[in-house]
């Protein structure tokens, strides 16, 4: 590159360097120059001024008759060196020797040697000096000009060249003039090949218009920035983001150069950003945000045309069991099935989302009747019950579907969604496969709901529990040996109200363990106050839900409250619920083994109801069967009944346990249950739940419970 004269070298070059023969020469030639405002610098030997000369000068002047030796190669090697100092001023103030040999020969090496040849008068020498200084002055501008033209050119060649976008300039009539070398990188095309085609050829038809309208803008001098897609010469695909504008020479307009860059893969991820935003990541459906976007839009689209919108909310049965027993990566499979499944069954207008774990949701849009969503919501119950194979396993799943509609139930998307969820609950409750519109009791039964739970919460801190009392009788001895302790709650609205109306709920809540522990507490203790007043023992039962059970500290806790009772562990009997054992089975039977260890009864409460396997039973650690009332109720007259609690009993001798039948409310159930030699009774007959005050007076009465029931 051009080495830049500096400012410095610039100023020098005005300065003229004088070498004379003798220092007086010098001299004198320097005081009449001053004179004419030239300034000098004399130097008084050929090593000082090749100095000099390398400091910068705009002209020499000798005062020598002969231009030879030493000074010679110095000023020769002076211009040789650097192309602009060529052109360096060199003025002879000769006197015999100007038309000598050495001096001619001193002229053809040195272009710029002008002989002035003495005597010169004073006014022509600095006229001569002057234009000289002048000359090199112009030169010197010149060519620091095109340095400068030359830096700028190679700065811009330098940015084109190296720019990592695709670079090209093209002239007004959209030739191709220039293409850096990340363009032909970017669709393939080298520049010749760009001069010898068509726009159609290398731009997607769709985006042709866009870039030809882009180009005659920047030509006509407006900036333009645009997305297109081009097409590569291997013809696949590129979008690219242009940016074009007006090359200015001169002020005007020559042609537009542009800038491409590769935006395929930033498009792409914006793309992916976006669709991850609004579906499920497992199953491609819709996500709760589209479902709310999709909602909002069908909904202002019914109101204005008034039109019928359906939400369908279902989740699966069964799914959780699949997923824990077959792990998740076949759950997720499941999962991609039924979201399969569930867009098969509805039109490509509808939205299917997935809200999370085995929770769907479908919106109708545009919907005929109620009729048309009934049919869909089977169609989607028949479609999720197929069975589905999961590699090596063949599984099944069944769903129930609650609906809500547009205009009818509600006008906005969270309500419509909120109905369709709780019809589903409803739905629930009627089995598997089943489909429930919403209705406005459910409503009102969520709002009773919500009250009974506030309500319950504050139950036990204001006193509203009681636990009631039950006899249970033994059959020979006609005796009561037993209490079954039944809470009951004091509502302060609602009167008395009954376990089967609250219990679920305190299991919902998470509450059941702390009223289970009072009703413990509770009946041990009043247990330990029958015995202190002399009654005859009776067994307190006690019942136990599946929460409380499967707690890992369950044990320690029945510990503790038969401990501060001060009651004997064989004083107290656990009711366990069928189902509630099933639930859990190696840890309820780890727990209820450990306590039948200290003493304590075990029984299994409605047994029947369940999961009824007799074969079971033997494994399970009990000592008691309590045969559900539902068979009871019937026995004199149901075959099917009476069979089953014969077989029961039967069994239950076989293999050592005790046997009580509940629900006992007449003769003719006694005498059935007498003559297959059940042990024991509990039942109406006997005596309804009651009050622990009430409780103690049947105790003290001498009469036999038999006899007071036959009366
Ligand atoms: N129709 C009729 N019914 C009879 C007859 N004899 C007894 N019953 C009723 O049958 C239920 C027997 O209790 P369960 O099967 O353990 O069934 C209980 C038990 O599962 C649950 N429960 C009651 N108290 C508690 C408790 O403290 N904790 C837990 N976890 N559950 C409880 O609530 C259920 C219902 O309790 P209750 O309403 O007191 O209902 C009691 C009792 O009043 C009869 O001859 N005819």
């Amino acid at each position: 590159m051009t080495r830049l004269p500096d400012r410095q070298s610039e100023l020098r070059s005005q300065r003229l360097l004088i070498h004379a023969a003798t220092v007086k020469d010098g001299q004198l030639a320097s005081e009449v120059l001053a004179s004419g405002g030239v300034i000098s610098t004399v130097c008084n030997s050929v090593a000082a001024l090749q100095q000099a000369l390398l400091e910068g000068a705009g002209a020499v002047l000798t005062v020598e008759d002969a231009l030879e030796g030493q000074l010679m190669d110095v000023l020769r090697a002076y211009v040789a060196q650097e192309p602009d100092w060529s052109d360096l001023p060199i003025l002879v103030l000769a006197g015999q020797g100007a038309d000598s040999v050495i001096m001619q020969r001193a002229v053809q090496s040195l272009p710029n040697l002008v002989v002035l040849e003495r005597p010169v008068r004073t006014a022509s020498l600095i006229s001569s000096v002057r234009s000289a200084l002048l000359a090199r002055g112009r030169q010197y501008e010149v060519s620091e000009t095109q340095a400068r033209l030359r830096e700028n050119e190679q700065r811009f060649k330098s940015m084109f060249d190296n720019h990592p976008d695709g670079a090209f300039i093209r002239d007004l009539d959209g030739s191709f003039l220039s293409i850096n070398e990340a363009h032909e990188y970017l669709l393939g095309y080298s520049l010749e090949e760009f001069q010898a085609m068509s726009e159609e050829r290398y731009v997607v038809p769709e985006f042709l218009e866009r870039t030809r309208s882009a180009f005659d803008g920047a030509r006509l001098g407006n900036a333009q920035k645009f997305h297109t897609r081009k097409i590569r010469k291997d013809n696949t695909r590129v979008d690219v983001e242009v940016v074009l504008f007006p090359v200015v020479v001169d002020g005007s307009i020559v042609g537009v150069h542009g800038v491409a860059r590769d935006v395929t893969q930033a498009n792409h991820n914006e793309r992916r950003i976006r669709y991850l935003a609004t579906h499920d990541a497992l199953t491609g459906l819709a996500n709760r945000t589209m479902l709310d976007d999709r909602l909002h839009h069908a909904l202002e689209q019914a109101k204005r045309n008034d039109r019928q919108i359906g939400v369908l909310f279902l989740d699966l049965n069964r799914f959780k069991q699949i997923n824990d027993s077959l792990g998740h990566e076949k759950g997720d499979q499941l999962l991609k099935i039924i979201a399969s499944r569930l867009l098969g069954s509805v039109r490509e207008a509808d939205t299917v989302a997935r809200l999370g774990g085995d929770e769907f949701v479908i919106v109708l849009e545009d919907l005929e009747s109620s009729d048309a969503m009934s049919a869909i919501a089977t169609a989607v119950i028949d479609t999720v019950e197929e069975p589905i194979r999961l590699e090596n396993h063949e599984v099944s799943v069944s769903t129930s579907v609650g609906g809500s509609v547009f205009p009818r139930d509600a006008w906005d998307a969270n309500s419509l969604l909120k109905f369709a969820d709780l019809a589903m609950y409803r739905a629930k409750e009627q089995g598997s496969g089943a489909f429930r519109f919403f209705d406005k009791r459910m409503n009102q039964h969520v709002l009773e709901r919500l009250l009974t739970e506030n309500a319950l919460r504050l139950a036990l801190q204001n006193n509203e529990l009681e636990v009631y009392y039950q006899p249970r009788v033994n059959v020979e001895s006609e005796k009561i040996v037993g209490l079954e302790a039944l809470i009951r709650w004091h509502h302060p609205g609602r009167g008395l109200v009954l376990p089967s109306e609250f219990i679920p709920l305190a299991e919902e809540i998470g509450m059941i363990t702390q009223i289970g522990e009072w009703v413990l507490e509770t009946a041990c203790r009043q247990s330990r106050i029958w015995s202190d007043m002399g009654l005859p023992p009776t067994r307190i039962s006690v019942n136990i839900s599946a929460y409380q059970l499967s707690s890992p500290t369950f044990v320690e806790r029945i510990q503790r409250v038969l401990g501060a009772s001060g009651l004997n562990p064989c004083d107290l009997e656990l009711e366990i619920t069928e189902s509630s054992l099933m639930k859990n089975l190696e840890v309820s039977c780890e727990h209820l083994n450990s306590l039948r260890s200290q003493g304590i009864f075990i029984a299994m409460d409605d047994f029947g109801t369940g999961y009824s396997s007799l074969a079971h039973i033997k494994r399970l650690p009990i000592d008691t069967l309590k045969i559900d009332q539902s068979f009871i109720v019937n026995i004199a007259e149901d075959h099917n009944d009476a069979a089953i609690v014969s077989a029961t009993i039967a069994l239950a001798h076989h293999l050592g346990l005790n046997v009580v039948a509940e629900g006992v409310t007449d003769e003719e159930q006694v005498a059935f249950l007498k003559a297959q030699h059940c042990q024991e009774l509990q039942g109406y007959l006997f005596g309804k739940p009651r009050p622990a005050a009430q409780t103690t007076e049947l105790l003290k009465s001498p009469k036999s419970v038999f006899a007071t029931a036959v009366l």
